[in-house]
């Protein structure tokens, strides 16, 4: 239901309310943006609108920590974290530092927001930052817990990292026939780091782009493509996809050939899985049942287990990682015994790949190492992306790899068999 707005309000004013309600719901509920973000959209007409309020909620996560310094050095008092104004002032500059937006655009439609609050002060700060010709760094700086977490897990590729979240990612597509890999990096005007992807630099509308309707290819980061990758050819075996939803996975296996069960607890995630095997004309059986309390009706040949997880792989794309508190002692509990339960699933001869989009080592290299009921079989470099290698005979990427070719997201895969 679209919410309506006073006659007189400046245009562009809903797409700063939409990115300020975006960036509340994240920081003060702790709501992942994709599912704050389709309720507050829908209020907005129109699509570049839309694009350019979800642009401003995420270059104000990703850029958060330098627009916070910026606002304390022109502000006599430190304004509370959570008052609004500080929000307001990060939206503001974002626009005007990072999407080049003219400042008088960004004063008429940011003050609006501070109704009857402090708009002379936010006009001040906003004014004294941009006027003082402030730039942001080279890279973003990360939140002190993120910061900590990972000089500890990564101190050499920290810096990396970072230089990696610096811009939004490019847009990957995995195509359903890898043969047409030339093909449809011609047709789309990309480029291809692997059989069966193609790499887009700019996106647009995606369900604009040639192919979509026809489920020709699907969205989907190079990193994320690996884990299926591992399992091969199907030849008609039975793969069981584990934490399946929205079904980038699914549909990878089932065009490799598996007889894939796609199975995930939730049922609005399913559904989106259940539209996209329509739209690219491939099967899979999909059930919504819960993984620690479901039982196979027969033994599976490969099950990929892509666990819930703490998600700050995907950090690139989604900027609202870096400010969530994932429970890190409940997920990777979680993740283990998944994959306990797993392991049992599987024929004699069955391959078990396990994955995260993680860059907690607890919940990717840790988890493999703590994990001992099948026999390792290392991922071999000519099964990765070029410019990728294994690691201890894991996959592990984060977005400071393959820089020069436009990065890539964070992800962890390992791989067992049954002896
Ligand atoms: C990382 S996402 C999966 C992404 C998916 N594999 C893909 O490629 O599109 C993790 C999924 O785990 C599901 N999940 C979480 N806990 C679960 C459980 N106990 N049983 C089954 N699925 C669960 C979530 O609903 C979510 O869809």
């Amino acid at each position: 239901m679209a919410r309506s707005t006073p006659a007189d309000e400046v245009p562009g004013v809903p797409a700063r309310r939409a990115a300020l309600r975006m960036l509340d719901a994240v920081l003060h509920r702790g709501d992942p943006l994709d599912q704050a973000a389709p309720p507050v959209l829908r209020a907005i007409e129109r699509g570049d609108d839309r694009a350019l309020a979800l642009a401003i909620a995420q270059e104000s996560l990703r850029w958060m920590a330098d627009l916070d310094a910026l606002i304390d050095g022109a502000t006599k008092q430190v304004l509370p974290e959570d008052a609004k104004v500080r929000s307001v002032l990060r939206l503001m500059l974002a626009q005007a530092l990072r999407l080049n937006l003219p400042g008088h655009a960004i004063v008429a439609t940011g003050l609006p927001l501070l109704v009857g609050g402090p708009r002379r002060l936010a006009h001040g700060v906003f004014s004294a930052v941009t006027k003082s010709g402030a730039k942001l760094p080279e890279a973003p700086t990360l939140p002190p817990a993120v910061a900590a977490r990972w000089q500890v897990a990564w101190p050499e590729r920290l810096g990396a990292i970072a230089q990696g979240l610096a811009e939004p990612p490019p847009l990957d597509l995995t195509l359903r026939d890898p043969a047409q890999t030339a093909h449809w990096a011609e047709r789309l005007g990309g480029q291809s780091l692997a059989p069966g992807h193609v790499r887009l630099a700019r996106a647009g509308a995606i369900e604009a782009l040639e192919g979509f309707r026809e489920g020709a290819w699907w969205v989907q980061d190079l990193a994320a493509s690996v884990p299926a990758r591992l399992l091969g050819e199907g030849k008609g075996r039975r793969a069981l996809d584990l934490c399946a939803a929205p079904g980038g996975k699914t549909l990878q296996l089932a065009a490799a050939g598996w007889q894939v069960t796609a199975l995930d607890k939730s049922a609005r995630r399913t559904e989106r899985l259940a539209e996209n095997l329509k739209r690219s004309g491939l099967t899979a059986q999909v059930v919504v049942a819960d993984a620690l309390n479901w039982q196979p009706e027969h033994p599976f040949d490969a099950i990929l287990l892509d666990a819930p997880c703490s998600a700050t792989g995907t950090c690139r794309r989604h900027p609202d990682v870096l400010h969530r508190h994932a429970n890190l002692a409940e997920l990777t509990a979680l993740q283990s015994a998944m994959l306990d339960r797993a392991a049992t699933w599987l024929a004699p001869g069955g391959t078990l790949v396990y994955a995260v989009c993680s860059l907690e080592r607890e919940e990717g290299e840790l988890q493999a190492l703590a994990f001992d009921k099948l026999t390792p079989a290392p991922v071999t470099e000519a099964e990765l992306p070029d410019g990728l290698t294994p690691t201890n005979g894991h996959f592990r990427s984060d977005p400071g790899m393959l820089s020069a070719a436009g990065g890539i997201d964070g992800f962890f895969a390992a791989r067992w068999v049954k002896g």
